[in-house]
C-alpha cells in the first residue's frame, strides 16, 4: 500500500460527508527511511549465521549488532527501538551464540503475555540451532510436559508470573538450569510500570539472587519501545546497570497517520442533556468494516475487553448488510479468552482467514503479524509507547500503513486529537514503576526469604532501608523469624501463590455460565464490582450474558444467556481520608500536596443504557464496601480565592456553584493526568469537595487506584502546573456548552456527572494556576525521580 493508496481509504471514509462534519482533524505523512547493515561480529558461530541466513536474514541492521556486541562482551544491555525493528535478533545472536559454543549454557526469556512469549518460540524453533531444545513454560504448558522442560530445555520461555509461581518458588528443582544460567532476556520490558513494573522489578532481583546462589551471573538484554531515558528505566527494573542502544536503523515504509474525531449524534442527548460523540468503539467498527471491504489486513485495538467485542459485533454487523460473505473475516480477540480460542484466531489471522481483528491491547506486543495494512487505534491507549507499538503493527514488512486514531469521547483524547502535536512529537514517557512501594515490597521480601533466607548484605538490592523497615513489620506480624544469620520464612505453605504479581488483588473471579457450569472467562476481583455486579451485562465472543450473582466468597460469578437492548453502567461513591501529608508547597491561598489516603468506595447501583447512550434507568445495589490505602495529589483553595468578593484574581464563584466547580475540575484533571504519569485514566481516580474535613478547605484530591500507590500522584505533584494547564486548555477547547465527555464528563462518576459547573471549573484552574505562576513554579515542582524516591 503506498502512502496514495493510504489517503484512497480515508476519503472513501469520509465520501458524502460536508466539510464540517469530517471527522479528520489532521494527518500526518511519516516518510520512508533506508536500512544500514553492520557484518556479523567474528565471535558469531557459522551455524547461527546460517540459521539466520534461511530464515531471510542475510545481513544484520547496524542497531542489532551494537547491542549484541554489548551483551556478548558481558554488558547488560537494553534495546529501545522501533516497533518491528528486528530486537528479537539483537537479543537471539548473543544468545544462540553462546548456546552453541558451550553445550551446556542455559538462557531464560521472559514476555508479559503468553501471546508474545508462543510467537517468540515459535521464532527461536525455527532458527533449529542444534542442541538448544528451545522450550514454554507457561500456565498452559502440560504437566506431563514441564519435568522435560526442567531437564531438558537450555533456553525456557516463560513469563513474570510463572518465573514467580513455578520456577523461582521451586528453584532447588531448576538447579541445572540455574548453575548454567549465562543471559536473560527481557522482552517488551516497557510494560513493565506501575504496580506490576514494581512487582516485576523486585522478582528480578529475585531472580539474580538465586542464579547467584548456584554460581551464576547472568546477562540481561532488554527489549523495549522506544521510550525516553532507557538506560536508567532499564537499571532500575533490574537493580544492575544497563547500557542502551537507541540509535533505530532499520528500514521503513512510509505512514500515514490520521486523527478522527467521531461526530455529535443529533438524534439524543447524553447524562444531563449533555452532547454525545458516536463512540469510538462504533466509529471503529465502521472503518474496520471500510477497510475489510478494500481487502486491507486490519487490526482495531480497543480499550476494554467488553469494547472489543462490540467493535467486531458492529464490523460484522455492516459487512453483513454489504457482502455477508464477508463478515467471518472479521473477530475480536482479548485476554480472558481460553487459550486454545487464542491460539486459534492468531493463526487465522497470520493465515489471512481473519482480515478485520478487534482487539484489546491482548494483541499489542510483539505477535509477530506481518503484512497488516492499518490499524485502527480506538481511544488512547494511555501512554506514548503503547501508541507507536499499536500503530507499529501496521506495515511491519516495510510496506507503507494506514494509522487511524479515534478519539474517545473524553477530555485527553479530545485534547490529543486537537493537539496533534501533543501525541505526534512527544518523546515516549519513562515507564514509571516504584520498587520502594511497600505493599510491594512486603510479599515480595516474604517470597525472596521463602526461597533462600535473606542476608543483611542482600538488602542493598532490595532498597536499604525501605527493605529493612518492611522486614520488621514482617517479624512481628509473625511472617518471618529473624536470626542472627538473617531474615527465614517459617512456614511449610509458599508465599508466591498468595502474592499477585499483577495488582489484581488476589484470585481472579470466575465468569460462569449457570445453566451449562461452562467458564466463560475471569475478572479482576478489583474490577469485579464493576463488571460483574447482579445485573451486569457481560459480552463474551460476541454472546451476550447477564449477571445474576457475584459471589466473593467462592470467587463466581453466575451469569446466564441473555441479550437485552441496554447495557449497564456502575455508579459508585466515593469517599477519602488524608493519612499523611508527605510534601506540601503553599502558594499564598493554594496549596499543593503529596501524600498517603484511604479512600473508600463502594458500588450502590448501576444505569441501564440504550447503546445509543441514552439513559433508561438507575438500579440500586448493595455490594461491599471497598478501602483502598493509596497515595494522591491534591490542591486546597483559600474561600477568599475561591468566591465571590474575595481576593483580586480568585475564581468569584458563588458559594452554590462551588462544588460543581471543583468537581469538574476534578474530572478533566483525571483525564488528563495519564499524559504526564504513564497511567490510564482507569488507574486513576478523584474526589473533590468544597470543605474536606482533613485540609479545612476546598479541595480536589486525585489518587492512585492500587494499594501503596504506584508512583502516578507522585508525577502529578511534580509536574502539576503542566498537568493543570493542559487540563484548562482541555476544557476550554471544547466547543460544548455546559461540559460533556469530551471535557468534564467522567465515564466513572459516582454521582452520575452532577453536578459539574463547566465555567467555574475554569475559574477554579485558572486562580490555580495564576497562584503558581505567580510564584514561579510553572515548570511544576521539578521533584525528581531520586526526590521521589526519598519520600518513602
Ligand atoms: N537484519 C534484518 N534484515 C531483514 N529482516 C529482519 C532483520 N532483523 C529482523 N528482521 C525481520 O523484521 C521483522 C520484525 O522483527 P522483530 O519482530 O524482531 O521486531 P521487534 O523490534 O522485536 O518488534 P516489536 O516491536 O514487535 O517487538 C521480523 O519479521 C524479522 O524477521
Amino acid at each position: 500500500m503506498d502512502g496514495e493508496r493510504a489517503r484512497a481509504l480515508l476519503r472513501r471514509m469520509t465520501a458524502g460527508l460536508p466539510e464540517d462534519l469530517n471527522p479528520i482533524t489532521h494527518i500526518a505523512q511519516f516518510p520512508a527511511r533506508i536500512a544500514s547493515f553492520a557484518e556479523w561480529p567474528s565471535w558469531t558461530p557459522p551455524e547461527v549465521v546460517a540459521a539466520f541466513g534461511s530464515a531471510g536474514v542475510e545481513r544484520a541492521w547496524t542497531h542489532q549488532i551494537e547491542a549484541a556486541e554489548l551483551a556478548h562482551s558481558g554488558h547488560n544491555v537494553v534495546i529501545s527501538t522501533g516497533t518491528a525493528s528486528g530486537k528479537s535478533l539483537a537479543y537471539q545472536l548473543p544468545v544462540l551464540s553462546s548456546l552453541s559454543e558451550d553445550d551446556r549454557a542455559c538462557a531464560l526469556y521472559l514476555s508479559p503475555t503468553k501471546a508474545l512469549g508462543a510467537d517468540q518460540l515459535r521464532s527461536v524453533s525455527s532458527l533449529d540451532v542444534s542442541g538448544v531444545r528451545p522450550a514454554s513454560f507457561d500456565g498452559d504448558t502440560p504437566m506431563a510436559e514441564r519435568d522435560w522442560v526442567r531437564a531438558h530445555s537450555r533456553w525456557v520461555f516463560t513469563n513474570p508470573d510463572m518465573l514467580h509461581r513455578g520456577i523461582l518458588a521451586s528453584h532447588a528443582r531448576w538447579a541445572r538450569f540455574f548453575k548454567r544460567l549465562s543471559y536473560v532476556v527481557v522482552d517488551e520490558c516497557h510494560s513493565y510500570r506501575g504496580v506490576f513494573g514494581s512487582h516485576v522489578a523486585l522478582l528480578l532481583r529475585r531472580l539474580r539472587r538465586v542464579a547467584r546462589h548456584y554460581g551464576a551471573s547472568p546477562v540481561f538484554v532488554l527489549a523495549s519501545a522506544t521510550t525516553a531515558e532507557p538506560a536508567a528505566f532499564a537499571s532500575r527494573l533490574i537493580g544492575a546497570d544497563c547500557a542502551a542502544v537507541t540509535e533505530d536503523v532499520s528500514p521503513r515504509g512510509p505512514r500515514t497517520i490520521a486523527l478522527w474525531e467521531p461526530p455529535l449524534l443529533e438524534d439524543f442527548s447524553g447524562e444531563n442533556g449533555a452532547p454525545v460523540r458516536r463512540s469510538a468503539g462504533a466509529e471503529a467498527g465502521r472503518i474496520l468494516a471500510e477497510l475489510v471491504i478494500e481487502g486491507a489486513r486490519s487490526l482495531a485495538f480497543v480499550r476494554s475487553r467488553l469494547g472489543a467485542e462490540l467493535t467486531a459485533i458492529g464490523a460484522r454487523r455492516i459487512l453483513s448488510e454489504v457482502d455477508s460473505s464477508l463478515t467471518p473475516l472479521v473477530a475480536a480477540y482479548r485476554s480472558g479468552y481460553l487459550p486454545e480460542e487464542r491460539r486459534a484466531l492468531e493463526a487465522d489471522l497470520l493465515a489471512g482467514r481473519l482480515l478485520g481483528v478487534a482487539t484489546t491491547n491482548a494483541l499489542e506486543l510483539g505477535v509477530d503479524i506481518a503484512g497488516l495494512d492499518a490499524v485502527v487505534l480506538a481511544g488512547y491507549p494511555g501512554t506514548l509507547a503503547s501508541f507507536w507499538q499499536q500503530s507499529g503493527r501496521a506495515g511491519r514488512s516495510g510496506d507503507s500503513a494506514l494509522v487511524v486514531f479515534v478519539a474517545r469521547d473524553d477530555p485527553l483524547d479530545t485534547y490529543l486529537v486537537h493537539h496533534p502535536a501533543a501525541i505526534l512529537e512527544r518523546p515516549v514517557e519513562t515507564a514509571v514503576l516504584d520498587p520502594a512501594n511497600p505493599y510491594v515490597l512486603a510479599p515480595q521480601l516474604a517470597c525472596a526469604a521463602a526461597e533462600l533466607p535473606l542476608t543483611t548484605g542482600e538488602l542493598d538490592a532490595f532498597g536499604g532501608e525501605a527493605a529493612k523497615t518492611v522486614l520488621d513489620a514482617l517479624v512481628s506480624d509473625g511472617v518471618l523469624r529473624r536470626r542472627p544469620s538473617g531474615w527465614y520464612w517459617t512456614s511449610r505453605d509458599r508465599p508466591q501463590h498468595e502474592v499477585d504479581i499483577r495488582g489484581s488483588g488476589g484470585e481472579q473471579i470466575a465468569v460462569v455460565e449457570a445453566d451449562s457450569g461452562r467458564m466463560l472467562g475471569t475478572v479482576d476481583p478489583g474490577s469485579a464490582c464493576f463488571t460483574v455486579h447482579p445485573g451486569a451485562v457481560y459480552l463474551h465472543q460476541g454472546k451476550s450474558y447477564v449477571v445474576d450473582e457475584l459471589d466473593f466468597e467462592a470467587g463466581l460469578a453466575m451469569v446466564h444467556a441473555e441479550a437485552p437492548d441496554w447495557n449497564t453502567q456502575p455508579r459508585e461513591v466515593v469517599d477519602i481520608a488524608v493519612r499523611k501529608t508527605v510534601l506540601r508547597k503553599d502558594y499564598g491561598g493554594v496549596s499543593v500536596c503529596l501524600g498517603e489516603v484511604a479512600v473508600t468506595s463502594q458500588v450502590v447501583g448501576y444505569l441501564r443504557r440504550r447503546p445509543s447512550g441514552q439513559v433508561l434507568d438507575h438500579v440500586s445495589l448493595d455490594l461491599p464496601e471497598q478501602v483502598l490505602e493509596t497515595r494522591a495529589v491534591w490542591y486546597t483553595i483559600s474561600p477568599e480565592l475561591l468566591e465571590v468578593c474575595g481576593a483580586p484574581g480568585g475564581a468569584g464563584l458563588l458559594p452554590a456553584r462551588v462544588p460543581g466547580a471543583l468537581h469538574a475540575a476534578e474530572h478533566a484533571a483525571i483525564g488528563l493526568l495519564p499524559l504526564f504519569a504513564t497511567c490510564d485514566r482507569w488507574d486513576i481516580g478523584g474526589v473533590s469537595t468544597a470543605w474536606h474535613e482533613d485540609t479545612g478547605e476546598a479541595t480536589v484530591f486525585v489518587h492512585d487506584g492500587h494499594p501503596g500507590g504506584a508512583g502516578f500522584a507522585d508525577r502529578g505533584f511534580a509536574a502539576v502546573f503542566p498537568w493543570l494547564d493542559a487540563t484548562r486548555e482541555a476544557i476550554i477547547s471544547c466547543e460544548c456548552p455546559t461540559g460533556c465527555p469530551s471535557c468534564v464528563q467522567s465515564p466513572k462518576c459516582g454521582n452520575g456527572n452532577d453536578p459539574l459547573d463547566k465555567a467555574g471549573a475554569v475559574a477554579v484552574l485558572d486562580t490555580v494556576l495564576g497562584a503558581l505562576r505567580q510564584h514561579g513554579a510553572q515548570a511544576g515542582h521539578g521533584v525528581d525521580q531520586a526526590a521521589e524516591d526519598s519520600t518513602r
